[in-house]
């Protein structure tokens, strides 16, 4: 794992050296049991969900910030109260009425990226605060109704800069320090304060508590979510319980209205902590994915120009910024689908999940006890890590010892094996690792979901929430600065694929030179 600088990759390389399921100890006292064989994965996260739990060790990091929220809730009663009361923000009722707010948001990024280009002629600058920029103030849109304005500042702020002057960073790219309103720092601080590492995060983080800035940035949000609270329940009261839960176009104005009509109601902290998480957990996923998707880009001109050429042809008001809901969708647009999917395959933004097992349970014919944390990486379909047909399920002393447990996965035990192969060889060999959004068409040029293993949002009971609201937002992203921009070739000392894992997978380097497709090398050879 030193070697790759990556605990993802290097759990690739263990699965290659010791098979679909091993044991790594981590620090002086703990043990994971890692399980990387895509069938079951699945078979643990869909159908033996109800043996496992979102793990402790996970919970009690994110919880020194979001204490009661889906992702630190166990699977409880709570745990579902929350999910009936949330749950329809992600419906396509709702999810149509909040899509503006994404393209509000892309529209933005793309003024910010032409001021940026018209100051830096042919040099590069770093995509990765943009985006985060651009994924909160979307998501501050969907979840409250109004962006934080990240963009529009970073703009103000880049317009009123001398060409001249730049500030040149080592590699040779435009090193924009812009600074977010204080809401937006503030949040990221919070973000940043999370103790991913060492192991007693709730000590580690009483003690960042202890700062004064500290405390003075989470009062700032916490007012802004007790203001917008109180907003949203004027506006909900003047328009009436049934007006303004057809109006609502934001999760907050959803909850409320529901809460007026006596449907279901959760207290204001819980409120509060629920719209919190949705910044946590739907920025930087969708900014570190679109960073990638960035890199992707520059490196693959062709699937840049067939995207363009697709979109054109499919959606005429592409042009306007406002495809609507039904018209981004993979049967309509399913180039751009197979873009975002094999994006998100490659990207391994959320690298893996983990879970506990709650009793004793039988895994690829391995007794794993109570207790044990599970690591199942999301992307081991990435290469080809899949046990062979002829791997042992039971060894003979665990099979002359009786090991045929109730509780053992589908696909363990040797008649499953002969029933159901293991699926191994998913993508052509030597191809895994490769950008090739091809793979996901079939032969008539449709989007073929099944054409391969990915799961990048996880799946089953405590898979991701937000998957529909994410999927959108990278349409609407993509579809957006594809059409804006060119991703033009950057010097090869920027262009670098090394990663860093804090909560998600991202790139350290993100460099871009987006041209308008006006330019020459933007029209290229076709
Ligand atoms: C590209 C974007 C995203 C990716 C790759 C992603 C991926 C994931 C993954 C892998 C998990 C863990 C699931 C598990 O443990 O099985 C997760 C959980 C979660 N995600 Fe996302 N996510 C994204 C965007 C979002 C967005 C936009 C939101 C919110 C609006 C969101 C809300 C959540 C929540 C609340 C959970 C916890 C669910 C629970 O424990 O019940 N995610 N996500």
């Amino acid at each position: 794992m030193k070697e790759q600088h990556s605990v993802m990759w290097g759990i690739d390389d263990t699965a290659k050296q010791l098979g679909p399921i091993s044991q790594l100890r981590v620090g002086p006292f703990g043990h994971v049991v890692v399980i990387a064989d895509l069938n079951e994965t699945e078979a643990l996260l869909t159908r033996r969900h109800s043996s496992l739990e979102r793990d402790s060790s996970s919970i009690s990091i994110f919880r020194t910030i979001i204490p009661g929220a889906l992702l630190t809730l166990k699977t409880n009663e709570v745990w579902k109260h929350h999910r009936r009361i949330i749950g329809p923000a992600m419906t396509s009722k709702y999810l149509t009425l909040t899509m503006p707010k994404a393209y509000d948001s892309v529209g933005q990024l793309i003024e910010l990226w032409k001021a940026k280009g018209d100051i830096c002629g042919d040099r590069s600058w770093s995509a990765g605060s943009d985006l985060e920029g651009a994924t909160m103030d979307a998501i501050c849109g969907m979840a409250f109704g109004h962006p934080w304005g990240v963009i529009r500042q970073y703009t103000h702020l880049v317009r009123a800069m001398d060409r001249q002057r730049l500030p040149v960073g080592p590699l040779g790219a435009i090193d924009f320090k812009l600074v977010a309103p204080d809401l937006a720092e503030s949040t990221w601080r919070i973000f940043t304060s999370i103790p991913l590492r060492g192991p007693f995060p709730r000590i580690s983080h009483f003690v960042t508590r202890l700062s004064a800035s500290y405390r003075r940035q989470a009062r700032l949000v916490d007012q802004f979510l007790d203001r917008k609270l109180i907003e949203a329940r004027q506006k909900a009261k003047l328009l009436g319980a049934d007006s303004a839960n057809e109006t609502a176009d934001n999760t907050l104005d959803m909850m409320v209205a529901r809460e007026l009509r006596g449907e279901d109601w959760m207290t204001d902290e819980e409120m509060k902590q629920e719209l919190f998480q949705y910044l946590l957990a739907g920025t930087e996923t969708s900014s570190t994915t679109l960073s990638w998707w960035c890199k992707f880009m520059t490196n693959h001109p062709e699937v840049q120009r067939k995207l363009r050429a697709h979109l054109y042809e499919r959606l005429p008001d592409v042009q306007n910024g406002t495809p609507s809901f039904e018209e981004l969708n993979a049967a309509n647009t399913p180039y751009l689908e197979a873009v975002v999917h094999e994006t998100l395959r490659l990207a391994r933004t959320a690298g893996g999940v983990s879970r506990e097992v709650k009793h004793d349970m039988f895994i690829l014919g391995k007794l794993v006890p109570k207790g044990t944390q599970l690591v199942l990486p999301t992307s081991i379909g990435c290469e080809d890590l899949s046990s062979p047909v002829s791997a042992p399920l039971h060894t003979d002393d665990e099979k002359s010892r009786g090991y045929k447990n109730p509780q053992a996965s589908f696909w363990a035990g040797p008649t499953d094996a002969e029933n159901f192969p293991r699926k191994v060889g998913f993508w052509k060999a030597g191809t895994g690792l490769q950008f090739d959004p091809e793979r996901w068409m079939d032969q008539d040029g449709k989007f073929d979901i099944h054409a391969g293993p990915s799961m990048p949002f996880s799946l089953g009971q405590r898979g991701c929430f937000g998957k529909n609201l994410a999927m959108l937002e990278l349409r609407v992203f993509v579809s957006q600065l594809n059409v804006a921009f060119f991703f033009a070739p950057i010097p090869e000392s920027q262009n670098i694929f090394d990663r860093v894992e804090t909560v998600t997978s991202h790139p350290i380097y993100s460099y871009i030179r987006p041209v308008p497709w006006s330019t020459v090398e933007a029209q290229g050879d076709t």
